[in-house]
């Protein structure tokens, strides 16, 4: 279920803004509807591979786009019918109807398929659950290929409902920018492969999908220290913080130090016992600590954690770590990293869908979070969100958020800024379980 690298993602509200400003700009509404259904009956042409086509038209500019693809497909010698809910009900529709010269048919029981159906019903204007009989109705074509301008009707486009569409698609073609719902669960597993038509939208990249990474290679200036010095704190269950050791490594930390633990994956990390923890808290060329994994809640995390606050350094916070840190962190810059019962548990006041719950967490702490699963959002206090959908099936296993630990580590351990080194680890996470696949285990990810 591929989605576009690094592409705006737009709320309805911003939608409209943004489609306002376009139009103060001198590209009128009609124009944009004109490109939108262009961009729509060129997928569906390829889709289509020249087979017969039906759109169904809903009575908003949805269904208008599909009028214009209607037009368009027609005008190239597409065999295409328009099957329409209701008569259109804006002024865009009812031109984009009114310049559609084919018949169109009524949704009733009965109404013949065609091998592509494109889902023009509704977009960004959806108010309510779908009507049962149109439901049902739209089951009916679920052995078709589908094809959903811009969402999969049926879906609350800003996710804030989980309503999911009764007939998901094969193909989504996001108008202008992508929406909460292509990004979020349960509705992001129902848009199939997303694609972005940009129709000279002028997005706010506030909010964006996950771009892709580019390699980091050390340069000929670099040095252990300055590609960045972590240093991890095991607790009771060493093998956890050795992992994240060994990620923090594999993603790029010029040196790690395990401490309180005997031994490590790789000869190369300083495996220490813990009475050296302070005078590595001291050390100038630190550049982050990882303190979590392996490491439930007791008075010695409380400690450790406390020591690593008062140092000052950048912090990785994950598992119980995270409601230790949380009273004191005060200006610390740190990424957590909760999964979804941490987070539930840390921040249980917290309403709306997982961005806004991600982006109030992040601002309520003055931190980065990775608020995790299989639709990860990243959030900065700022409001900066990267949406990580739909990484990847096989980091559903034990360790493998130990290894994100790690990898933010070294990330935040080479400089800059938090939100950045959050977004380049969860990359680097994902590309690493992307290239093992099938049967992946934690320990694959810092292998090679
Ligand atoms: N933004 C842009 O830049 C561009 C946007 N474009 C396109 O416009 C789309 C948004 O269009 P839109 O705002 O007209 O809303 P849309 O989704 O067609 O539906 C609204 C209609 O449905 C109705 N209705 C709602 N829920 C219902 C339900 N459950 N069951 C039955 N009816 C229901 C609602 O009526 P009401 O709620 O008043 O009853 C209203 O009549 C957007 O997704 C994109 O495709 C492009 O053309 C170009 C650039
Ligand atoms: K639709």
């Amino acid at each position: 279920m591929p989605i576009p690298a690094d592409a705006p993602i737009l709320t309805s509200a911003a939608m409209r803004v943004a489609e306002a400003a376009c139009a103060a700009a001198g590209t009128s509404l009609s124009e944009l509807m004109e490109r939108a259904g262009a961009a729509v009956a060129d997928t569906a042409w390829r889709m289509a591979a020249g087979a017969p086509i039906l759109i169904l038209c809903g009575p908003g500019n949805n269904g208008g786009d599909g009028y214009v693809a209607a037009r368009l497909l027609g005008e190239r010698g597409a065999a295409v019918r328009v099957a329409a809910l209701a008569p259109p009900a804006t002024d865009l529709a009812k031109a984009a109807r009114a310049a559609w010269t084919g018949a169109v048919e009524a949704i009733v029981d009965g109404l013949p398929p065609a091998p592509l159906i494109v889902d023009a019903l509704f977009g960004v204007g959806l108010t309510r659950p779908l009507a049962d009989d149109l439901a049902r109705r739209l089951r009916g074509f679920a052995d078709k290929r589908i094809l959903a301008v811009d969402v999969p009707s049926g879906v609350d486009a800003d996710g804030q409902h989980g309503w999911e569409p009764p007939l998901p698609a094969d193909v989504t073609l996001a108008l202008g920018a992508l929406k909460p719902a292509h990004v979020l669960l349960p509705t992001a597993r129902r848009c199939g492969t997303v694609l972005l038509a940009p129709i000279g939208i002028a997005a706010d990249r506030t909010m964006c999908s996950l771009p892709r990474q580019a390699a980091r290679s050390p340069d000929a200036g670099s040095h252990k220290y300055n590609r960045g010095m972590l240093l991890v704190r095991a607790g009771p269950m060493a093998g956890a913080a050795a992992l994240a050791a060994a990620a923090g490594l594999r993603a790029g930390a010029g040196y790690a130090v395990l401490s309180g633990a005997d031994e490590a994956p790789f000869a190369a990390i300083i495996a220490e016992d813990g009475a050296s923890y302070a005078a590595r808290l001291d050390d100038k060329r630190l550049g982050a600590v990882v303190i979590g994994p392996g490491y439930p809640a007791s008075d010695a995390l409380g400690r450790d954690v406390a020591a690593a606050i008062a140092a000052g350094k950048p912090l990785v916070l994950d598992a119980a770590a995270i409601d230790v840190a949380l009273p004191r962190l005060d200006g610390t810059p740190a990424i957590l990293t909760p999964h979804e019962g941490e987070f539930a548990r840390a921040f249980s006041d917290l309403a709306g869908n997982k961005i806004e719950r991600a982006r109030a967490a992040a601002e309520r702490v003055g931190a980065v979070m990775i608020y995790k699963g299989a639709d990860t959002i990243i959030a900065a206090p700022d409001g900066r969100v990267v949406a990580a959908w739909p990484g990847s099936p096989w980091l559903a296993t034990a360790g493998t958020g130990d290894v994100l630990a790690g990898a933010c580590g070294a990330m935040l351990a080479s400089g800059g800024d938090a939100f950045d080194a959050a977004v380049a680890a969860v990359g680097w996470h994902i590309d690493a379980a992307r290239r093992i696949g099938p049967g992946l285990v934690a320990d694959d990810l810092i292998r090679d």
